[in-house]
């Protein structure tokens, strides 16, 4: 007689394997096993679901599509608003906003980069999508939310379960209790043009530009759709939360990006105003070759504690800053000043 491995067992090494191929697939973009690999052990655990449905959780991954299409949006409440940024245009608005920074912290006037006296700021692109809440309590996705207004949102969970690289359970150990992860959700360029393709040849809708296609996309009544959609998330820092954290802003995203959060891979530390220069200038020449469309580059004050010191001004925080491209038109015109 053979001995039947027990259900539960093969279930959650089965979790296990997939949960580890998604992270080095969607956060690592180090895949570690063929589709065809990856595609049985789904298949497996899939099946042996349904032969056990009491051991269906909804952290397994088989759980990601489909949520009932309910009747309309729950609201959410933001306990700690999500804001939105400042706008940098002009090299000038930069140096005016590392300057404000650095009279506020009473870090010396003097030479830029006399010790102590120039700040680091954590850099990444802006990407060009809706911004979302995404709440794991103890480690597993309870609720995900559109930022609304900044402090009321709409509840989107079952459609943010449908996006791949968003994982329904954190990895690891040593998250808190209770983190909400914030960040960006986008349609990546080459999706953006095989979805309106595809849409210009059923007679479908198309949608003007990736941001308006990610955002229909998220805010469909039929989670169905949604996972049918090329969506993408990227997290860029976290609301609330109960337990330890880091006290830097790039601290915060590794131990996000070790818990299975997918980061910015563009993520860099960079010293003083010049680093944000140099760093927006670098993102400038290689934007049109980047992924996904962005519209500037977002610096924050790397430490926690100087960001708390500076606070907000209204909605925005004093302690970060969007730098903006000039729009695409514009900037051809820019160019052909340059070289005439
Ligand atoms: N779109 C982005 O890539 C992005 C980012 N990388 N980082 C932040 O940090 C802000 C959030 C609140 C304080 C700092 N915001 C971003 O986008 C904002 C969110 C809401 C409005 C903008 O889209």
């Amino acid at each position: 007689m053979t001995v039947q491995p027990d259900p539960a067992l093969r279930v959650k090494e089965l979790r296990d394997l997939i949960d580890q191929h998604n992270y080095s697939y969607y956060v690592l973009d180090e895949p570690t096993v063929p589709d065809a690999e990856y595609d049985r052990l789904f298949t497996e655990l899939r099946a042996l679901e349904e032969a056990n449905p009491d051991l269906v959780t909804p952290d397994s991954p088989t759980q990601r599509v489909g949520g009932l299409a309910s009747g309309a949006f729950g609201q959410v409440r933001h306990e700690v608003p999500m804001l939105s940024l400042g706008n940098a245009f002009a090299e000038s608005d930069m140096l005016d906003f590392d300057r404000r920074i650095r009279r506020t912290l009473d870090l010396p006037e003097g030479d830029l980069f006399a010790a102590g006296s120039s700040v680091a700021y954590c850099c990444e692109p802006k990407l060009d999508g809706l911004a979302i809440s995404l709440l794991y309590e103890d480690g597993v996705l309870t609720r995900g939310a559109t930022r609304g207004d900044g402090t009321t949102g709409e509840d989107i969970t079952a459609n943010v379960r449908t996006v791949r690289n968003i994982p329904l359970r954190l990895r690891g150990e040593g998250w808190p209790a209770v983190l909400e992860v914030r960040g960006e959700v986008y349609m990546p360029k080459a999706g953006f043009e095989r979805l309106n393709a595809e849409a210009r040849e059923t007679g479908g809708k198309t949608f003007a530009n990736p941001r308006n296609a990610a955002a229909g996309s998220l805010r469909q009544l039929d989670s169905g759709i949604t996972a049918r959609r090329p969506l993408e998330f990227c997290s860029y820092g976290i609301g609330r939360f109960e337990g330890e954290l880091p006290d830097t802003q790039v601290g915060i995203l590794h131990r996000l990006r070790d818990w299975g959060m997918p980061i910015s891979r563009e993520l860099k530390l960079v010293e003083g105003i010049d680093g944000c220069l140099d760093y927006y200038r670098d993102i400038g020449e290689r934007r049109s070759s980047l992924p996904y469309e962005i519209d500037g580059v977002v610096f924050k004050v790397n430490d926690l504690g100087w960001q708390r010191e500076l606070g907000f001004r209204a909605r925005e925080p004093r302690w970060a800053i969007a730098h903006k491209f000039p729009a695409s038109e514009e900037m051809t015109e820019l160019l052909d000043v340059e070289f005439q």
